[in-house]
This record gives C-alpha cells, sequence and structure tokens, in this order.
C-alpha cells in the first residue's frame, strides 16, 4: 500500500545521468552516485529529470537508467522518476515502468510544445501521466524556466484534485513564493510541496517547505544540511550567511553554463560523470580551470563533504 501523500522530506537531488564519452549511458556510475548522496545525507533522487537530462535521452534509455538508480538505491534513498514527455503514451509508459521496479514515485513537468492554455488542461493532461502508475504518488513538476508553462501551481492542485486520485504534491522550481505559500497550505497542508530552488531555500523553509529537490545537493548537500539547522534553531541570520555562502556556489554553477558545469564539478569531488548531451556543450579544459579556480575561492572544497 503506498501512501500518496508520503512526504518527500529533507534534501533530495537531481541526480546526473552519467555517460560514456561516446555518449551512450554509464550505468556503473549509479553506485559511486548513490554512495556519495548518502554520505552527504541526502535522502532521495529525482531521476531523469532537468539535471539527469531526461528529455534528452530516449524513452528505451531513461527505463535502465530508473531501473539502476532503484536498485542500487533501493532501501537507502526515495527515487522519484520523472517521466515528462511531450507524447502522454511516452509519458504513460514510463509512469507505468516506474510503478513497475518499485520505485516511489513519479512526476512529470508540463508539456512543452504544445502548451496547456489553462490549470484544467494541464490537469487532464497529468491525470492520464498519473494514472498510470495509480499506486504511486504522483508530483506535477512546475518548471516554468523550462517549460515555458506558467500556471500557478496552486489553480493545477485544485483542478487535479478531483481527477488524480494519487496527486502527492508539486515539485516546486519557480520563485514565485506566493503561489508556493498558497500550495503548502491548501486543503489543510494535505499536499507535499516540494522546494526546488536551491538560491532560497531559507524561504521557501520559511514558508513552510519540509522537503527540496535540487541539483546542487548532488555536491553541496552539507552546507544546506547547515542552512535547515540553523533554520530549525531560530539562528535565521546563519542561515542566511550559510544561503548567501552557498549561492556563491550556484552562481558560478549557472556562470558556467549549468549541467555542462555540474558535470565537471561532480568529476572535482570524485564522482565522474562524464559529458552532457546536445544541445548541450561540455566545457573546454580552459574554461574547466577557470571555474575550478573560482570553485576553490568561494570555498567550494569545504562545502562538499561533512565534518
Ligand atoms: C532548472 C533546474 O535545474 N532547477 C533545479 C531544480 O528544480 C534547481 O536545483 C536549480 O538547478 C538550482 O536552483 C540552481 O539554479
Ligand atoms: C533540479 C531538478 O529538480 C531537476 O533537475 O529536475
Amino acid at each position: 500500500m503506498s501512501n500518496f501523500t508520503a512526504p518527500l522530506t529533507g534534501l533530495i537531488s537531481a541526480p546526473f545521468t552519467a555517460f560514456h564519452n561516446d555518449g551512450s549511458l554509464n550505468l556503473q556510475a549509479v553506485e559511486k552516485q548513490v554512495a556519495s548522496l548518502v554520505a552527504n545525507g541526502v535522502s532521495g533522487a529525482f531521476v531523469c529529470g532537468t539535471t539527469g537530462e531526461g528529455i534528452s535521452m530516449t524513452v528505451e534509455e531513461r527505463m535502465r537508467v530508473a531501473e539502476r538508480w532503484q536498485q542500487v538505491a533501493e532501501g537507502k534513498l526515495q527515487v522519484v522518476v520523472h517521466v515528462g514527455h511531450t507524447s502522454l503514451g511516452d509519458a504513460r509508459a514510463l509512469a507505468a515502468h516506474t510503478q513497475k521496479i518499485g520505485a516511489q514515485g513519479t512526476s512529470t513537468l508540463a508539456p512543452y510544445f504544445f502548451k496547456p492554455g489553462n490549470a484544467e488542461d494541464l490537469a487532464m493532461f497529468c491525470a492520464e501521466v498519473a494514472s498510470a502508475a495509480p499506486a504511486l504518488p504522483f508530483y506535477y513538476y512546475q518548471i516554468p524556466s523550462m517549460t515555458g508553462v506558467n500556471i500557478p501551481a496552486a489553480d493545477f492542485l485544485r483542478a487535479a484534485a478531483p481527477r488524480i486520485p494519487n496527486l502527492a504534491g508539486v515539485k516546486f522550481t519557480f520563485e514565485n513564493l506566493m503561489d508556493f505559500s498558497e500550495c503548502v497550505r491548501l486543503e489543510g497542508g494535505r499536499y507535499n510541496i516540494v522546494f526546488g530552488r536551491d538560491e532560497i531555500l531559507v524561504a521557501g523553509l520559511s514558508l513552510g517547505a519540509r522537503g527540496a529537490i535540487g541539483s546542487t545537493y548532488n555536491f553541496i548537500a552539507p552546507i544546506f544540511h547547515e542552512i535547515i539547522a540553523a533554520f530549525e534553531k531560530g539562528d535565521l541570520a546563519l542561515a542566511r550567511e550559510r544561503q548567501a555562502a552557498a549561492n556563491a556556489i550556484i552562481q558560478i554553477f549557472i556562470r558556467y553554463g549549468g549541467p555542462p558545469a555540474g558535470k565537471v564539478m561532480m568529476k572535482m569531488i570524485g564522482v565522474d560523470c562524464g559529458p552532457v548531451r546536445l544541445p548541450l556543450r561540455e566545457l573546454s579544459p580552459k574554461r574547466e580551470e577557470q571555474m575550478r579556480a573560482e570553485l576553490e575561492a568561494a570555498g567550494f572544497f569545504q562545502m562538499c563533504s561533512r565534518g
């Protein structure tokens, strides 16, 4: 029996998908990725999302990656699989597969070519995806910066409630904190609204976030644990100071291109995930060296491990 509102709490990473230099999947890397996340107190993995380049992979590859994560992470991390696709048939096949392999949840972003024009249409699309994995909690993945679909998540939840029996919540990657707060409080707080903007986690916590999914928890989870601990102690000055330190790293990560820079950062912490896929491009060796110098100056290596 699964609990549709089982909260995703703590820090959940959105892992990179490791590729070999020829572009093929490197499923061997998952063991090291999982070990590193567990060592840094991460509680879950959001597989094949934005950071995981799920949208750049074939359906077959996405299934192999999800299977591998579930196999290796079982009993150690909660695994939620991003199954979003512009083809509803493919998204449903991925969702059904996620349930079959015993993972803990499914999630989809909004279709981003033909876009839903309102919350009802988005909810109808998501209902089709969610019903292909009826035993698993379903999370809508709100990420307007990538999909161009900017329907308030609270409107989505209201439209989806009667249509999606396994609706668990939203993975909320957006800066609209009014919408976030409304989602958290909706129907007495029954939904699990997982915070997705690492740079403003401290704000998310203050509005009631209990879990966060992010790309930067792959390498700087320890400093985010410090932010959470400071917040829980009521030391907001310290929480803000630690958030600013983390953000200095995130600014470098973004300035060097996001996922391609992130894969270099993984290599720097000893968890080589290989190259990115087109249209993303690898950093040149010169840019890598520049980035390393900037990261060192911002205290990256001290933030990467506990202790
Ligand atoms: C677009 C994207 O990847 N969003 C991520 C999570 O949802 C975040 O973890 C960001 O990568 C992070 O907040 C840095 O901007
Ligand atoms: C960060 C995140 O949640 C993603 O990459 O999908």
